[in-house]
């Protein structure tokens, strides 16, 4: 009896070929209406699954291959008497070979224009069964989802080299990618019912790239997306130069983007360690640049830096004075390519930036993960509170809320003072929040008289506050709700230091 191979494909590129191969090695090709036709245009004889089922294609194709005919020829075990004997009984015929590929769920999720039933309609039934059902049975049918796979097991056939091991492998795929497929069409639901924290929570990420190493060599790292792409993202990011990205790259240059869209005039961000070391705003974005330059000097040197306006010579050529790991930027100008890529270590990278991933945030931890959405929080002038004597004027408040959107980055305990649109201090991750203060407060040194004061969080006691008056600070933000707030306004006011709340706190771990 001849061996038999059952096609169904939604993507048919290569399939023509892959079928001509198996009926060149002998093989009976039954196949479903648009495979079929597929192949029969392209003279490779195949039969009609209703053949095999003795049952037609009903419902729009929702009912194709979902028969015993099928899935008894794809289960039953051939090492098994019983099996074989009701196969026999059954007139089921064995199944040696599937090759299925799933209708286009996520392509028809995210094309323009859909509707809710041509999403629902590409939610594949008969396909994902099969697959199941012969992945199960790896040691007597050959699977095979990915047309990537079509050339070995077509030569594998070919020299009778298939291991037990290559079907397992086929198998695994499978479930994988039949999981990927079902957490996405789950994750659709839940969008649909708007619940969010359900009993049971599905991720599925799609591989980027393997990457060299993780944090450090000794550990092994790879980078996966998310398969909707909801915002803007570095896996969709484009490099223009230089060597591949790094694991400490792609967090850096998230963290760089990330800041990068609290502000909307040409600003930019230099990044050491997922922390800003220096953000500047201005009229044009060279100029932004040097005020983010200027912001510390020494800690940018092999830092990140993102910008959101095209990058033009002048900024290119100010850029290229240092050694920078990454420029991340909407564009750069034909000028400022050929003068950065002259440098050969410097990656370039495009990327839109305009709108933010608002998806939920995964943070694992030993035996779990824990699931929040992004902090998208901010305020603006309307919803800040003056808490002192004295109101900021409209010069400190423009800086108040510059500094807040920096503190909103840094790691907590973090405080950052500001001066015409420019950090000048940053103080990241201390285990007091005084502490950060003096941080920030030395980084800034002359240049903090007349500057503003940003914390995370709200202060314990008038520590931060004594300290920053002492060097000139004029203004502080803070989200408030200290038992020991009083202590804080009081100083403010003996020292006619103008103080806001933002109700809000932005802890960063
Ligand atoms: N309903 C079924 O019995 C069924 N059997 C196979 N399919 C899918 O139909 C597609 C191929 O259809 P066609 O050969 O008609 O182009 C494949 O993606 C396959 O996974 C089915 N469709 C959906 O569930």
């Amino acid at each position: 009896m001849k061996k038999r191979a059952l096609i169904s494909v939604s993507d048919k590129q290569k399939i023509v070929e892959f079928a001509q191969g198996l009926v060149e090695l002998d093989y009976e090709i039954v196949s479903t209406g648009g495979t079929l036709k597929a192949l029969q245009n392209a003279s490779v004889p195949a039969i009609s699954i209703d053949q095999v089922t003795g049952f037609p294609e009903i419902m729009d194709g929702r009912l194709k291959t979902l028969h015993p005919k099928v899935h008894g020829g794809l289960l039953g075990r051939r090492s098994n008497p019983d099996h074989l004997q009701q196969m026999e009984a059954n007139e089921i015929e064995p199944i040696d070979v599937v090759v299925v590929n799933l209708y286009p769920f996520k392509q028809t999720l995210v094309s323009e224009g859909v509707t809710k039933e041509e999403i629902i309609e590409n939610i594949d039934i008969g396909g994902p069964t099969m697959l199941r059902s012969a992945a199960k049975n790896f040691d007597d049918v050959l699977v095979v989802v990915d047309p990537e796979d079509y050339t070995p097991v077509l030569e594998g056939i070919k020299d009778a080299s298939i291991s037990l091991e290559f079907r397992q492998k086929l198998a695994a795929k499978v479930f994988r990618h039949t999981a990927n497929y079902d957490a996405i069409i789950a994750n659709y639901f839940l969008t649909q019912t708007g619940e969010k924290f359900p009993e049971t929570y599905t991720v599925t990420y799609e591989k980027v790239q393997s990457l060299r190493y993780g944090e450090n060599p000794h550990q092994v790292a790879a980078f996966y997306k998310n398969p909707i792409q909801n915002g803007m993202s570095l896996a969709t990011a484009k490099q223009l130069h230089g060597k591949e990205l790094s694991y400490n790259n792609i967090q850096d240059a998230n963290a760089a983007v990330e800041i990068l869209t609290e502000y909307d005039l040409p600003a930019a961000v230099a990044v050491k360690h997922m922390n800003p070391c220096g953000i500047g705003m201005a009229e044009s974005i060279a100029e932004a640049f040097q005020l983010a330059f200027d912001a510390d000097p020494i800690s940018i040197f092999g830092g990140i830096v993102a910008l959101n306006r095209e990058v033009d010579a002048q900024t290119a050529e100010k850029l290229s004075e240092i050694f920078l790991e990454i420029v991340i930027a909407p564009s750069f100008s034909e000028k400022a390519l050929e003068i950065l890529t002259q440098k050969k270590n410097i990656r370039l990278l495009t990327m839109e930036m305009a709108q933010k991933d608002e998806s939920f945030k995964l943070t694992t931890v030993d035996g779990g993960v824990l699931i929040q959405n992004k902090d998208i929080g901010s305020v603006d002038v309307g919803s800040v509170e003056v808490v002192t004597d004295r109101a900021p004027t409209e010069e400190e408040l423009q800086n108040l809320l510059f500094a807040w959107k920096a503190v909103k980055h840094v790691k907590s305990n973090a405080i950052v003072l500001a001066k015409d649109n420019q950090t000048i201090g940053v103080g990241a991750g201390q285990m007091n929040r005084v502490g950060a203060a003096r941080i920030a407060i030395e980084q800034a040194g002359d240049k903090a008289l007349g500057s503003v004061l940003a914390s995370d969080a709200f202060f314990p006691m008038p520590d931060t506050v004594e300290e920053a008056i002492k060097v000139g600070v004029t203004a502080i933000i803070q989200p408030g709700g200290s038992k020991r707030d009083q202590d804080s306004i009081d100083v403010c006011n003996e020292h006619g230091i103008a103080m806001v709340y933002t109700g809000m706190r932005h802890f960063k771990h």
